[in-house]
């Protein structure tokens, strides 16, 4: 049976002043799979030691099934962890290699020599179990470790990247056995990588790290549908989605407009109300956020679409479609530091109170801006803009060059918008617009 694992504020300042975890908050229930994601050096390998054990927290605790993990010791965690170039003994066979929790415990040869078997067909290893390391692979050597861990059924599973020096056809493979390895223990699960595909394909439940804060957590889906800041939005998701910088008119009792450099894009006027809420934004500087999908190419626009020129700049073939690049005359936007804007502790679950709370800091983050003058039209557009380029997608076998002037359609129901800070402010702030 799994652990359940909560870290309450947890912060590392390591000696010489680097912050690399800061108050980080989130409940693991037992059982349960929990990916971490981010970049190189935002932390994940440091909070994941903190888990075990192998680093103490500068402020903030570790509790295991409830009680302080603090005074415990890595041994008495119950924790198997997994590297990515995890250490097998060179002398051992496989199956020695996987054995060696048991033995060492001193469990008898034949329940041994039984588990290791089970655990090396779940595993599709059996056949190689009397090899030695220098006679496997990288893939079938991380299947050995895969075992090594598994086979004493700890109460929880620490994994740092265990796949990531492998091809990608192999990690393809690899982390889906691992998923069903893991889930059959029912043991806490904690995945540690930088890689958005594997994160999304795993998860559960992702974490988002950047510098060591904690930027959201949720479903795949919720990471890429409803991400809380321009920093989710843009590490997660494949082609990535385009970030232009823009501004939103809205007049008094007429409809929104968000500027994109010398285009416009109109919102309908009978938004529901929660959306009606982004007029107190009124005059100010907005990122726009349109992923792939979110445009297409057409001339034709249904209710929910308005139109944008864009021109090819390139064309990138990827087989079952083709990318294109294209300038929109607008501005690309920079992804803005986002402070933590998530909190996973217990009493903050809520999702309405949540929604409220955003909502409400939103709003009154907007306030001080109320003395932008309402104009009834957006101002007149400065003339010359740095070209922005927008990737789009294209069916297999249609042709475009360089150069082709191609009419975009943007889907409004897919668009994003965050403020200056990086914060999502549309659509607003648990639900997609119903357009
Ligand atoms: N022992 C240490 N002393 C000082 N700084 C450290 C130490 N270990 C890590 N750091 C710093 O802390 C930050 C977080 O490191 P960590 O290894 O946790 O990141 P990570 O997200 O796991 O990175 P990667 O994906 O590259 O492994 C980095 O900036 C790193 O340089």
């Amino acid at each position: 049976m799994g652990s359940t694992i909560t870290l309450h504020q947890l912060s590392k300042t390591y000696p010489g002043g680097h912050r690399a975890v800061h108050d980080i908050s989130l409940h693991l229930d037992a059982g349960g799979f929990l990916v971490l994601l981010g970049p190189s050096g935002c932390g994940k390998s440091t909070l994941l030691r903190m888990i075990a054990g192998l680093e103490t927290a500068t402020s903030g605790e570790v509790l295991l099934n409830g009680r302080p993990a603090g005074e415990l010791p890595p041994s008495e965690r119950d924790m198997a962890m997994v590297f990515q170039n995890f250490a097998l003994y060179p002398t051992m066979t496989a199956a020695q290699n996987i054995a060696f929790p048991l033995a060492s415990r001193g469990d008898d040869e034949h329940t041994t020599t039984q588990a290791v078997n089970t655990v090396a067909d779940r595993l599709g290893i059996r056949s190689l179990l009397t090899r030695t390391p220098a006679q496997l692979s990288g893939g079938e050597r991380q299947r050995v470790a895969m075992g090594r861990a598994v086979i004493r059924r700890p109460s929880v599973f620490l994994m740092d990247e265990p796949l990531s020096s492998l091809d990608a056809r192999l990690r393809v493979r690899l982390r889906t056995e691992i998923l069903s390895v893991v889930r059959h223990t029912g043991a806490t699960t904690i995945y540690v990588t930088h890689d958005q595909a594997e994160a999304m394909a795993l998860g559960d439940r992702i974490a988002v790290l950047r510098d060591g804060l904690l930027q959201q957590i949720g479903t795949p889906d919720q990471l890429y549908g409803l991400p809380h800041n321009a920093f989710v939005a843009s590490f997660v998701g494949t082609p990535r989605i385009n970030l232009l910088d823009g501004t939103l008119y809205a007049p008094v009792g007429g409809a929104m407009t968000v500027s994109l450099g010398t285009q416009r894009l109109v919102l309908p006027q009978d938004m529901a109300h929660t959306h009606q809420l982004l007029r107190v934004l009124q005059g100010q500087q907005l990122l726009i956020g349109l992923r792939p999908e979110a445009l297409r190419i057409h001339s034709t626009p249904a209710p929910y679409e308005r139109p944008l020129d864009a021109t090819v700049t390139h064309v990138e073939y990827q087989g079952h479609e083709i990318l294109l690049h294209v300038t929109a005359d607008a501005r690309t936007a920079d992804v803005p530091h986002t402070a933590r804007v998530h909190d996973d502790r217990p009493a903050h679950r809520n999702p309405l109170t949540t929604a409220a709370r955003t909502l409400l800091g939103r709003v009154r983050g907007a306030l001080p801006h109320r003395h932008h003058p309402t104009p009834q039209s957006p101002p007149p557009l400065p003339g010359h803009y740095h070209v922005g380029e927008l990737l789009v997608r294209a069916r297999h076998g249609t042709t475009y060059r360089p150069g082709d002037r191609i009419p975009l359609l943007v889907d409004l129901r897919a668009l994003m918008l965050f403020d200056t800070s990086g914060h999502r402010v549309f659509p607003q702030p648990t639900h997609r617009p119903d357009l």
